[in-house]
């Protein structure tokens, strides 16, 4: 056991003892008003005035204790109040406790000292009517020295009164010692302890239930002493072996006092004898009560070992209880355990909630995720088209850059334009091919099952950024086809340029034919020499112009051939060719004129003048002409001298138009070679689309293979969602079933706790009720022990007394053998003219019950009886009989006893008495002689 508890335990009892004493004392002087929570310093207060002490006893006991108010000299009377209160405890025989302790010491000793005073009043207010009239007896009255002496001044009474009034106390003592005997005779332990402790305590006794067992011993020893001296010692022995011990010291006195009486000192011998033998029965009881409180006190100290044990066991209990409240509080910190693990249940059921929110989520978001990836599948599907397309684009565009390409190969076209087209077609091959590298990437990523959405989103973005940079390339390629088509434009501009050229070289050579052909006219017709100045100024301008113009086509040429001719030039010269043209159309349309002015010239003298003014004014313009090519020529000269020049000029333009012939010639061949080229291209480009369009072929293939196998793996996945989420809804049961059973479960722990609680302050309660029980036990035990011990002390004052008493029966034995003997001869004279032998006749009365009650009985008289006899007639029909007395019907036990009384003096004189009961079997024999106590 736990110290600590047992401290607490002891400060528990204590608390409880002094609030048990405080209610009491309340209840006994209701003035007191004690607080129940009264500390032990407050009640030492409250006591060691000593006067409530003194006043709760006499309030139990009245006029046990005088109580002192001396208001001036407080503490010498507190104390004296106090000392009386202890004597008077003392004399009761109750447990004590120190003055000190009351002044200074331990309240334990006073409270429990106190408690059992309680137990004690508790005890005798327990309808024990024995124990109440002791209650109210002056404490005086218990003291057995008052009823001895009470005795010796009644002892002047007569032996009959004596008889009858003396046993007052011995009375008690033969009753006691009677009890005592049945105790002996093996029925203590049917016997409640209630019945033992009131037989151990009893000192009074009721008057009216002294019986006429007692009477009966009296009379059949005085029969025995003088009626019947031949009695067998067996029978004696019987008779002192059954008398009470009352009974016994009431016959001893009696024969003391009658010897006393008739003085003469004798005793007869028997009388002698038998009052030895009284004595020696009185020793051997008193040896026996001895032997008795011996037993008694084994008894005690069994019933104490007993109680010992029980208080061990009710403390084992207690502790018991205590570890079954342990238990229970183990049990309960299974429960707690069951609750922390019903907590964690719930814990590991929300986490697993919370888990199949998360996979709820996450599978949502798998959803989310795949939708995504359908969308980014679709989307790829789309960029795959979309890359589709632009392979398409690329293609074509490879087939307008190769076109582009031989264009610029053949037209000399700007190659830095092509490597870097080239380059970046390659680059945009590369890119492609990276992009379909990714795309494979991407396929197989998709593939293993969802490659994350960032791989994607970035690889739309690099397709995004590739688009952009495939939609600049494909502007850059566009201003490169717009700009190769500006240069296909100005090598038109060129090639009909050149055919301007040709054209004008035609119309030169053909003017030139014509002013030829004027010339010869006007050398027939004697033609103005000044037309023909004008005119061969004119041609030379015309030379000069066309030198100018072909050098200008040269230097045109040459910026072709220096491929970067721009567009202003062409502009420039078109603009200056288109100037040229109208020149050489106005020259036309002079010529014209002059032809038509020539050809009326030709018709008419008038016309001849008028041709003449006409060729004047030719001739002038010619001159002017002249001039102009004088100029011409000077500036030729200056530049290039002479008419050679002009000639070699002349000869170069030939050159130049044989040149630009060869030219023609020339690119007609390339375009010839230009056409197989092409065709050549176009079976290589047919090639590549066919091989582009096997590439698309099996790309999409894969595509939808892949498509397939997304779709197959979009419905396994699905189907795993589905079986997931079945799998989930399952779970979500199976945790709400678990869930409830768990809710159950505590709700059915929560009922057992609160009947746990319940039990818990059921045995709590039990156990504060056994505690308090054991207190009473050991206060009513320590109160048994002190009654034991005043018993023990009540036996050893009675003990000497009778020592003391004897003492003078043996010294005056033999002087009651006188009185006896004159008392014997006496009484024997009464008896001996009365009729030594007597015959009593005693009618029974009808048994209740009887069926017949039919009686013979036909007269009753004092000493006669008629019975009639049916059977016969007449006279014989009544018989009478005469006896010495006839008891009737209703006669009592006491009117049968009254007559033969004086036989038991006889026997106790020392003469042989015989009683003897003779009849019928039924007929009352055994009711007379057995059954002398009832009263009728
Ligand atoms: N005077 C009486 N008054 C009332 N009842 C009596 C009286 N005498 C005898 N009885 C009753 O009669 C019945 C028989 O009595 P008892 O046993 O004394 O007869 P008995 O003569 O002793 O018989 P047995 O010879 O068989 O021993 C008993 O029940 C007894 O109580």
């Amino acid at each position: 056991m736990n110290p600590l508890s047992d401290f607490k335990n002891v400060g528990e009892v204590e608390a409880k003892n002094r609030m048990l004493l405080v209610q009491w004392l309340n209840s006994v002087l209701p003035s007191l008003n004690i607080s129940i929570n009264i500390s032990d310093g407050e009640l030492r207060a409250c006591l060691s005035n000593g006067t409530v002490l003194c006043q709760i006893l006499n309030k139990l006991r009245p006029g046990s204790v005088n109580v002192v108010n001396d208001f001036y000299h407080s503490l010498p009377s507190q104390s004296e109040n106090v000392k009386r209160f202890l004597a008077a405890l003392d004399l009761l025989g109750l447990p004590k406790f120190e003055i000190s302790d009351l002044e200074k010491g331990n309240m334990k000793s006073v409270v429990d000292c106190l408690l059992t005073l309680r137990a004690k009043s508790l005890q005798n207010a327990l309808g024990d009517n024995i124990t109440n009239s002791n209650a109210v007896r002056p404490l005086g009255n218990m003291s057995s020295n008052v009823h001895f002496t009470d005795q010796r001044k009644v002892s002047s009474e007569t032996t009959s009164q004596r008889v009858v009034r003396s046993p007052v106390m011995p009375e008690h003592v033969g009753n006691k010692i009677h009890d005592v005997f049945q105790l002996k005779h093996g029925s203590y332990s049917d016997l409640p302890e209630a019945k033992i402790s009131e037989l151990m305590k009893s000192t009074n006794l009721d008057v009216n239930s002294y019986s006429l067992f007692h009477h009966l011993y009296i009379f059949i020893f005085f029969i025995y002493i003088y009626l019947v001296p031949c009695i067998t010692d067996l029978f004696q022995h019987l008779l002192l072996q059954n008398a009470p011990t009352q009974s016994l010291l009431s016959v001893v006195n009696g024969i003391l006092e009658e010897s006393v009486e008739r003085r003469s000192g004798e005793i007869p011998q028997r009388v002698a004898c038998l009052l030895r033998k009284v004595i020696q029965e009185i020793e051997r009881r008193i040896s026996t009560q001895a032997e008795h409180l011996k037993t008694q006190n084994n008894l005690f100290k069994t019933r104490e070992d007993k109680y010992q044990s029980r208080i061990r066991v009710l403390e084992v209990l207690a502790s018991g209880s205590k570890k079954d409240s342990e238990n229970d509080k183990s049990k309960m910190e299974e429960n707690k355990t069951d609750d922390k693990d019903i907590i964690r249940l719930s814990k590991e059921l929300e986490e697993k909630s919370m888990e199949i929110s998360t996979l709820k989520k996450e599978l949502q978001n798998e959803k989310t995720k795949m939708e995504q990836k359908m969308a980014n599948d679709i989307d790829v599907i789309k960029l795959v088209k979309r890359l589709e397309d632009k392979n398409t684009e690329i293609s074509t565009l490879k087939q307008e850059l190769q076109i582009a390409k031989t264009k610029m190969e053949e037209n000399k076209a700007d190659d830095k334009d092509v490597i870097r087209l080239m380059k970046e077609l390659e680059e945009k091959h590369m890119e492609i091919s990276t992009l379909k590298q990714e795309l494979k990437t991407e396929k197989t990523k998709m593939e293993q099952k969802m490659a994350n959405d960032i791989d994607v989103i970035k690889l739309v973005k690099g397709l995004e950024d590739k688009n952009t940079e495939i939609s600049t390339l494909k502007h850059e390629l566009q201003i490169a086809k717009t700009k190769m088509e500006e240069k296909k434009a100005n090598e038109k501009d060129v090639t009909r340029l050149m055919k301007e050229m040709e054209d004008k070289n035609e119309q030169i050579s053909t003017l030139k034919q014509e002013l030829q052909v004027e010339k010869t006219k006007m050398e027939e017709n004697k033609g103005n020499a000044k037309n023909v100045n004008r005119l061969t100024n004119e041609l030379n301008e015309k030379n000069m112009e066309n030198l100018t113009l072909k050098h200008e086509l040269q230097v045109a040429k040459t910026k072709m051939d220096g491929k970067k001719g721009n567009e202003e030039d062409v502009n420039r010269l078109t603009k200056e060719l288109d100037d040229k043209n109208m020149e050489i159309l106005t020259l036309k349309q002079e010529l014209q004129v002059t032809k038509t002015k020539v050809d009326e010239k030709k018709g008419n003298k008038e016309d001849v003048n008028r041709l003449t003014k006409e060729l004047d004014d030719k001739n002038m313009e010619i001159l002017t002409l002249k001039q102009e090519l004088q100029v011409a020529m000077t500036k030729i000269d200056e530049k290039k001298g002479n008419e050679e020049d002009v000639n070699r000029l002349t000869k170069e333009l030939d050159d130049k138009n044989m040149e630009i012939l060869t030219l023609k010639q020339e690119l007609q061949t390339v375009k010839t070679k230009e056409k197989k080229a092409d065709d050549k291209n176009v079976v290589r480009l047919m090639k590549e689309l066919v091989d582009k369009g096997t590439e698309i072929s099996t790309l999409k293939q894969e595509l939808e293979t892949l498509n397939k196998t997304y779709k197959v793996q979009c419905s396994q996945l699905e189907a795993k969602a589905n079986g997931a989420k079945v799998e989930l809804e399952q779970k979500s049961q199976e945790y709400e079933h678990m869930l409830e059973k768990l809710s159950k479960k505590i709700k059915e722990n929560e009922s057992m706790f609160q009947k746990w609680n319940i039990e818990k302050n059921k045995l709590q309660k039990a156990l504060t009720f056994q505690f308090g029980s054991i207190q009473e036990l050991r206060l009513s035990w320590q109160s048994i022990k002190q009654d034991v011990k005043k018993e023990q002390m009540m036996y050893a004052e009675e003990c000497n007394r009778l020592g003391v008493n004897l003492k003078p029966v043996v010294d005056t034995a033999e002087s009651y053998q006188e009185v006896l003997a004159e008392n014997r001869k006496l009484f024997n004279e009464v008896q001996d003219l009365k009729g030594n032998i007597r015959v009593y006749c005693r009618v029974r009365p009808f048994i209740p019950g009887q069926k017949e009650k039919q009686t013979i009985v036909e007269h009753l008289g004092e000493t006669e009886l008629v019975v009639a006899n049916p059977s016969k007639q007449g006279k014989e029909a009544l018989r009478s009989f005469k006896f010495n007395k006839v008891f009737g019907p209703a006669s009592t036990q006491a009117e049968v006893y009254a007559d033969i009384q004086g036989f038991i003096r006889s026997v106790l004189d020392g003469f042989n008495v015989c009683i003897f009961a003779y009849g019928q079997t039924g007929s009352g024999k055994t009711y007379t002689m057995v059954y002398p106590f009832v009263t009728h």
